[in-house]
């Protein structure tokens, strides 16, 4: 990854006080429990606020209005925990759901949402065999190859899901690939926090 200098300011210029408390308490409970479970790399840690939380944050910024957000593989809470904690200001009225088959991570999740008061539901489940979520946004980071993660939005999602997926150097690889499995409308945006990554929102995914 080549990183970009980041400021973590301009993400948090329209969120208030009370949000950016629960951010950094967030980012205080990442902190403490990474040593034990590992929720980001250990290399990672210094710059948690550069690389894993304005990423998430972008990834709330290109969300339409949401009813049900349903994050795969949400692990530490990248991006799903920030969404939530964003969403209690921005979107109150929103359900958030993270899916994480690890057990100790969940428990972490769990800790996050009492601990800052970011409302959000944990499932420890496996994404293939939970029961079919009808989420309208639905993210992913770090978690599979596009072919499987719209294997997975198609089951958990309905007509007009927006999807949100974080990618790294390899993502016109990975889109290539998708494109002979699937149709979609695709929009890339520039990641702030890595020059070669991209945030892709894709809509109509459909089997081919
Ligand atoms: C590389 S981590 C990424 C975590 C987080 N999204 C991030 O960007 O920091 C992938 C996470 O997805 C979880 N996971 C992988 N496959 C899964 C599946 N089939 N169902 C549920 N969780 C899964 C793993 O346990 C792991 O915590």
């Amino acid at each position: 990854m080549s990183a970009n200098p980041v400021s973590v300011e301009a993400y948090l210029d329209d969120v208030s006080r009370e949000t950016v408390e629960r951010l950094e308490d967030y980012a205080e409970l990442v902190k403490k429990w990474n040593p034990r479970i590992n929720l980001v790399a250990k290399s990672t840690l210094s710059d948690l606020w550069s690389r894993h939380i304005v990423d998430s944050i972008q990834v709330f910024q290109l969300a339409p209005r949401v009813t049900h957000w349903l994050d795969l593989g949400s692990g530490g809470g990248f991006p799903g925990a920030v969404a939530a904690i964003l969403g209690a200001e921005k979107t109150p009225e929103a359900k958030f759901t993270l899916v994480e088959s690890d057990q100790r991570k969940c428990a972490f999740l769990r800790t996050v949402s009492r601990e800052t008061g970011a409302k959000f539901t944990v499932l420890t489940e496996r994404i293939e065999t939970l029961e079919p979520q009808r989420a309208d946004v639905i993210s992913a980071r770090a978690l599979a190859s596009l072919n499987l993660l719209f294997e997975f939005t198609t089951r958990h999602g309905i007509e007009g899901t927006v999807s949100i997926f974080p990618k790294g150097a390899k993502v016109q690889q990975e889109i290539k690939e998708a494109q002979q499995n699937w149709k979609f409308e695709l929009e890339e945006f520039p990641s702030a926090t890595d020059t070669d990554a991209r945030i892709l929102r894709i809509g109509n995914i459909i089997h081919v």
